[in-house]
């Protein structure tokens, strides 16, 4: 199960947890509430897994790459790691799946606060179209991952604020229809 939980408001490293204090941990049915959805897999036969291939089956994830995050080996790696913390949503759903290594996305809850979602290997996510987001790799500075999309990709970050986008209005919809 993926671990989850709401974020202090230090403005230390970004790399540490950021754990409230008294620990508030949230649980992957309310991150289902936020159309946040989580998985896990076995990262080792990702090449020849039925489970993963059932999954892009079922939702159309025809493409896919592999990201691998680490100063050694990602160009511009100060500069995207700047760009992926910037709160920001996208017009299509975000889908990550982690092979090897470690990171947290934070996503907004109902009330704008901040909950930290822990990515380790075999952690697949799918963050839906309008949800305000941002990713940090954790302190042992490396993550590979799988990005998944529905045909051909569009990374676009928009930084918040960027409510006037239909992506934006549908998740705030789909919100109030669970509230
Ligand atoms: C772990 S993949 C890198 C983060 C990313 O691709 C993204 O779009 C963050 O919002
Ligand atoms: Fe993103």
């Amino acid at each position: 199960m993926v671990q989850a939980w709401y974020m202090d408001g230090s403005a230390e490293d970004q790399r540490k947890p950021h754990r409230l204090e008294p620990d508030r941990p949230v649980t992957e049915q309310q991150l289902s509430e936020l159309g946040v959805h989580a998985f896990k897999l076995d990262a080792d036969s990702y090449e020849t897994d039925p489970e993963l291939a059932k999954i892009r089956k079922e939702n159309n994830y025809s493409w896919m790459d592999i990201i691998t995050i680490h100063k050694d080996t990602l160009p511009n790696y100060e500069q995207k790691l700047k760009i992926f913390y910037e709160e920001h949503l996208h017009l299509d759903d975000e889908i990550r799946y982690v092979l090897e290594g470690s990171g947290y996305f934070d996503v907004r809850d109902k009330e704008e606060r901040w909950i930290r979602i822990s990515m380790k290997k075999g952690d697949m996510i799918t963050l839906p179209a309008g949800i305000y987001h941002r990713f940090t790799l954790d302190e042992n500075n490396y993550i590979k991952a799988m990005r998944l999309f529905v045909g051909e990709p569009v990374w676009t970050p928009y930084n918040r604020p960027a409510d006037k986008y239909d992506a934006r209005t549908k998740y705030l919809q789909f919100l109030e229809q669970k509230a």
